[in-house]
């Protein structure tokens, strides 16, 4: 297609909210010119699907859910006065605390304000957390949050030398919808032990945002914690960011929440449309089934054009991969779905991978984010007449150019300056996307059940690890993975036995040596001094 083909291409397809800002170029995706004709009586069914979800259907029959994540952008959208209550209670409780903690009265038990804020999380209870803080958060914050979002101890270490002797000072904030999760409970078990080292007590440090009743929110009721805050079982944890999930690490912060529920609440607004063309969520939602064949077939590499979008594509990768990466389809089909996110920055990434999407396989879609304003304020001439700014969006430009000169596709999405409300929107286009896709190719995206796989796998090494380390106290003398494996009657858990003692031999905690041996897998094993 000639550029003259381009720009006509580009001007019939162009999506532009006035209000918002935002726009969407679908023009450098290679669909034929029938397809959104053809796809029309599907996304006319799947906005249909939408609405019936939005008005309080059990969209995930699974776990018998409702899923009420638009809800909290547009309380008076839900189905019930009392989700309705408790969505504006929230939030409301939400900026009466953050401003308690920003003005003193609700202070470490010392009387020293909180300066820093850690929260404990993991997937849905971090990533949103984590790109929001990182989007919007500035140097002087009032307080800036620090994460856990792992059961890596050197990663705990790490953020705890970076808070250092502050932790005095420091609010602990523990999310997790289940409240069951072993990651977050660790962290949680970690912080507890950092702040009695330092000789705090930690329930007056601690927050939690949980589910009603769960674990946590037991352990956080029985020990006095200082406040609990809801998360409700129609919101899931990867839809979960303008919930308190979200929005109680953003108000600490002292971020805008308003603007960011505004913007979702904007945003769901456009694409509640049922108008195609005019529903930016519609647009690309058809986008990822044309590029993917509806199979997940192409891989799709989230570029934005901006640092402080950086943790979106981490946060996408959640949001849409655990979406729609799923075994079966609504029918009990076996049809592996998915679609596979991976991306970083532009244009930092021209330096590392952008050559292959260039040239090499062309198994991907891009999706550009472009953000018009550079900076607040002038920016300096690097060259006369051109500034960093001008580099950056020349860079977006000439690598959405180069990869359509060689049929690669891409997408941009444009908004006008990265704030809360943009963020907003941003975080609200993708939800109803894969909301939307996931009926497309007829998938529940509410639930998980893969993950569970992993988990129980985990546990099972865990009970083995205390039997085999039981085993060789009791033996007494060294002996190798396949010995212990047979002796604790299962021979065909060698490999693990092995694995489990490689780990244990190198950490301190068990007390367990290792005398190594060729090959290294019969190297034996034994307890210590
Ligand atoms: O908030 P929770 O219950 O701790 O769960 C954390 C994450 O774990 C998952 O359930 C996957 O295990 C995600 O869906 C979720 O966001």
């Amino acid at each position: 297609m000639d550029n003259t083909a381009l720009w006509n291409r580009y001007q019939s397809h162009l999506f532009h909210d006035p209000e918002s800002g935002l726009m969407l170029d679908i023009s450098r995706m290679n669909f034929a010119d029938g397809f959104l004709a053809s796809m029309e009586p599907t996304i006319q069914k799947a906005f249909a699907e939408m609405a019936e979800l939005e008005g309080g259907a059990i969209a995930n029959p699974d776990e018998g859910r409702m899923v009420g994540h638009y809800w909290l952008r547009s309380p008076d959208l839900s189905p019930a006065d009392e989700i309705a209550a408790e969505i504006g209670e929230t939030v409301q409780r939400i900026r009466e605390f953050a401003a308690a903690v920003h003005g003193g009265s609700i202070a470490a038990p010392d009387g020293r304000p909180f300066r820093k804020f850690l929260v404990v999380g993991i997937g849905g209870s971090a990533l949103g957390p984590q790109f929001v803080a990182d989007a919007l958060g500035d140097a002087d914050n009032p307080l800036p949050p620090y994460f856990f979002d792992n059961t890596d101890p050197d990663g705990m270490d790490r953020v705890l030398a970076q808070i250092g002797p502050g932790l005095a000072e420091t609010l602990t904030v523990v999310i997790s919808k289940s409240g069951g999760t072993k990651e977050t409970r660790n962290g949680m078990l970690e912080a507890e032990a950092a702040y009695r080292r330092a000789g705090l007590y930690f329930p007056r440090y601690a927050v939690a945002v949980t589910g009603e009743g769960s674990e946590l929110d037991r352990v956080a009721t029985q020990s006095g914690w200082i406040a609990r805050f809801p998360m409700w079982d129609w919101v899931g944890g990867r839809t979960s960011v303008t919930s308190a999930v979200g929005l109680l690490p953003a108000a600490l912060q002292g971020l805008d929440i308003a603007g960011m529920i505004e913007g979702a609440r904007l945003c769901d607004q456009l694409t509640r449309r049922t108008e195609t063309a005019r529903n930016p969520a519609a647009l690309l939602a058809l986008m990822w089934h044309h590029a993917t064949g509806g199979k997940g077939s192409r891989d799709m590499v989230v570029l934005p054009y901006k640092d402080r979008l950086l943790l979106f594509s981490r946060y996408l990768q959640q949001l849409i991969m655990e979406s729609i990466g799923k075994e079966l389809d609504r029918d009990g089909n076996v049809v592996c779905q998915g679609i596979s996110v991976y991306g970083n920055k532009g244009s930092t990434d021209q330096h590392a991978y952008v050559q292959q999407l260039r040239e090499g396989v062309n198994n991907f879609f891009v999706t550009f984010i472009e953000v018009l304003r550079d900076r607040r304020g002038a920016s300096l001439p690097v060259e006369p007449g051109v500034t960093s700014g001008d580099y950056l969006a020349g860079f977006l430009q000439g690598t959405r150019t180069a990869l359509g000169e060689k049929g690669r596709e891409s997408l941009t999405i444009t908004i006008p300056e990265v704030s809360p409300r943009t963020v907003g929107m941003l975080i609200a286009l993708f939800e109803r996307t894969v909301g939307l896709y996931a009926l497309l190719v007829n998938i529940n995206a509410y639930h998980q059940p893969g993950v569970e796989a992993g988990k129980k796998a985990a546990g099972t090494v865990l009970a083995l690890q205390a039997d085999i380390i039981t085993h060789l106290r009791g033996t007494g003398s060294s002996l190798t993975a396949d010995e212990i494996a047979a002796a604790l009657g299962c021979p065909d858990a060698a490999e693990t036995v092995f694995r489990t003692l490689l780990h244990a031999a190198a950490n301190p905690d068990h007390g367990i040596g290792m005398e190594q041996a060729k090959p290294l897998t019969a190297s034996r094993f034994s307890v210590q001094g």
